[in-house]
């Protein structure tokens, strides 16, 4: 007998499951929903206020950076209008000395000496040293001018030892003679045997055809051919009336360039350069060597002679340099000039790049700052919510889980709940049906109150169903009873007529319907009326049941024996010719011809027998055994007569 969970239609759903969906629906979906919005919304807000806040420090500090510069260029300004201060006083003595020439005493004449390669040197090592090029003949003008400017190296020695960034001061005049402090030992090898002073930028930059003004000039960034390595000079006309006589300078090392550079106070990390007007880079910091790729020149292996002005290589020239980063840095910096700070991106990084004139030298000051370092706390503050929100994510979805399993048991248990007394209730119901079993009186507890009532009508009513089925059987029964009543002789308990007329017509139709046999009997007590007369009417009765016990002992239980009427009797003999139902005639004719019948003794009877034929009726047979009887009768009685073919 199938449960009723194995009834359960497969198209509906069962109620865990709906109760778990509708908890999905109602709580999980809701729950998820939201907090992936919050999320969304937290994410957006950092986004939105760490790019503004991006946005305004930009903007701060390219303000910030600009007029950072504008002071830095002031610095750089300011130190090289010192020194050009003190190239004045040079120049103011140098040309006094000029001026007044005729007039100069010299106390110690120092002496002279042509060195191997001809040129021509002062001896000893005090003051100055000074050269003459080979190629300048030696006469009384050249020996005057080397001694009386003797005079110049008391200055030029103060100059430079109470100025750290100066190096080296110096006089060169038109006929190529060097007078420079501090001393050069071996100056003619240093220099060679000629030197041309119109081939050096620190000659021909304050001549009168490039210097009009007669200013102090700066030169761009040269190889020193005295061998102090690369550098910078101060440099200023002497003129005696319009007459140049030479020119005077003061000279400072790039690194001494590049500390001043360093010095300054230069925020967030930023390099500095100072580019000259060709666009070389006449001095950086190291973090515009790392940007540019190029290290800055400091030292120089004196090998060969310089015989003229040297400068840096193109690689140092901004504009030359074809390189990415030099290119990049060159647009950035053509518009930074025209339209303030700019940003610009190199190797993924982006920097903002400030430019500023320094006015003195016409230079220009570059300072490039790396945009990382200036938004370093905002890039942390962006971070530290960039973690916020991930480890939010993490307990979001660790909280959604757990509260997932939660969900889930809770949704179960509840399922069960629901479901576990309904299922009990179907149960229930389900046996009821199925059993024939008297309900019982307790109530029944399911926990839940509804459903308790509900069992509660469900007993009422299957304790109804079961009186109404008790009360069916008992109807049946009688049925059957008051059936066989009504099919039965009274007096014998066989059937009776009505139940002969129903079997033969049952007999007939399987006959017809299989084309089988079967056979009647009827029998007759001869001289009845006589037994009435003499022994009374109920001896008569008893010997009608004598004869009914009689017969129902010979036949089968197949056989189906009744009483025609009054002392007629009948034997239907299915599924049997009427050959054999002619032998159960003579069977029984015998037996009743043996019997001795309680009180009257001795009786005979008469038998009439026929068989069913093709197209037979149940009056046709009946007749033609009734005529078979009768013509038993009329023939003598006690005696057997089969149907005429
Ligand atoms: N005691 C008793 N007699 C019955 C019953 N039914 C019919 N009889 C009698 O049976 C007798 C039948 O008589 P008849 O028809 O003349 O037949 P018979 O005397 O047997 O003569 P045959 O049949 O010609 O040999 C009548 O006297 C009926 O009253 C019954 O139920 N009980």
């Amino acid at each position: 007998m199938p449960t009723v969970s194995q009834t359960k239609s497969r198209r509906s759903r069962s109620l865990r499951q709906l109760v778990y969906s509708q908890f999905l629906r109602s709580s999980l979906i809701p729950i998820f929903v939201i907090e992936v919005a919050l999320l969304l919304l937290y994410f957006g807000i950092t986004h939105y206020i760490a790019e503004r806040n991006i946005r305004i420090a930009l903007d701060s500090a390219k303000l910030n950076i600009a007029e950072l510069a504008i002071a830095e260029v002031h610095v750089i300004d300011e130190h090289l209008t010192a020194i050009e201060r003190v190239g004045s006083v040079l120049q103011a003595h140098h040309q006094y000395l000029f001026t007044h020439f005729d007039h100069v005493m010299v106390a110690n004449e120092p002496d002279f000496e042509t060195a191997e390669n001809g040129a021509w040197v002062k001896k000893g090592g005090e003051g100055a040293s000074l050269y003459y090029s080979a190629e300048t003949i030696i006469g009384s003008e050249q020996l005057e001018k080397a001694v009386k400017t003797e005079e110049m190296d008391p200055l030029l020695q103060q100059v430079v030892d109470q100025h750290d960034s100066i190096v080296a001061a110096y006089f060169n005049s038109w006929d190529n003679m060097n007078r420079l402090y501090p001393y050069i030992d071996n100056v003619a090898d240093q220099y060679g045997p000629h030197i041309n002073m119109e081939d050096y930028n620190f000659y021909y930059l304050a001549d009168a055809k490039h210097n009009p003004d007669r200013k102090p000039v700066w030169t761009n960034a040269y190889l020193d051919p005295a061998g102090q390595g690369w550098m910078i000079s101060n440099i200023f006309p002497i003129y005696r009336g319009d007459f140049l006589e030479g020119v005077s300078g003061l000279d400072i090392t790039l690194p001494q360039v590049t500390q001043t550079l360093e010095s300054l106070s230069l925020p967030w990390q930023s390099g500095a350069m100072i580019l000259d007007d060709t666009g070389t880079v006449l001095s950086m910091t190291p973090e515009i060597e790392v940007l540019l790729g190029i290290q800055e020149l400091t030292t120089h292996e004196y090998n060969e002679v310089i015989t003229e002005t040297i400068v840096k290589p193109w690689q140092f020239n901004l504009y030359q340099n074809d390189s990415d980063s030099s290119q990049l840095l060159k647009q950035a910096l053509q518009k930074a000039k025209v339209s303030g700070p700019q940003e610009f991106e190199l190797n993924g990084e982006g920097y903002i790049l400030v430019v500023n004139g320094i006015e003195t030298t016409n230079w220009l000051l570059v300072m490039v700052t790396p945009k990382a370092v200036v938004f370093e706390e905002i890039y942390h503050q962006r971070r530290i919510s960039s973690q916020i929100g991930y480890a939010a994510i993490a307990f979001m979805v660790l909280f959604y889980l757990m509260f997932f399993v939660y969900l889930m048991l809770r949704s179960r248990q509840l399922a069960n709940k629901i479901v576990e007394p309904i299922a009990k209730l179907s149960q229930m119901v389900h046996d009821a049906v199925h059993s024939s079993e008297k309900p019982g009186k307790q109530p029944v507890n399911l926990d839940v109150a509804e459903l308790d009532y509900l069992a509660d009508i469900h007993r009422q009513l299957s304790e109804a169903n079961h009186i109404y089925q008790s009360m069916v059987k008992e109807v049946t029964r009688k049925n059957a009873q008051l059936e066989r009543i009504s099919e039965t002789d009274s007096l014998t308990q066989l059937n009776n007529r009505l139940k002969l007329d129903r079997s033969l017509a049952q007999e007939v139709k399987r006959a017809e319907r299989y084309g089988e046999k079967f056979s009647v009997i009827m029998l007759d007590l001869d001289h009845f009326k006589r037994v009435n007369d003499n022994f009374g009417h109920q001896v008569g009765d008893s010997v009608l049941i004598e004869l009914a016990e009689l017969i129902k002992a010979q036949v089968r239980e197949s056989d189906i024996v009744g009483r025609w009427g009054g002392e007629e009797f009948m034997v239907i003999c299915p599924n049997t010719a009427k050959e054999q139902g002619a032998l159960l005639a003579e069977k029984l004719h015998r037996r009743v011809e043996a019997n001795h019948f309680s009180t009257v003794g001795k009786q005979t009877a008469s038998f009439g027998v026929s068989g069913y034929r093709a197209g037979d009726n149940v009056e046709s047979l009946v007749e033609r055994a009734d005529v078979a009887l009768y013509r038993a009768k009329a023939n003598g009685r006690n005696r057997i007569e089969i149907e005429h073919l």
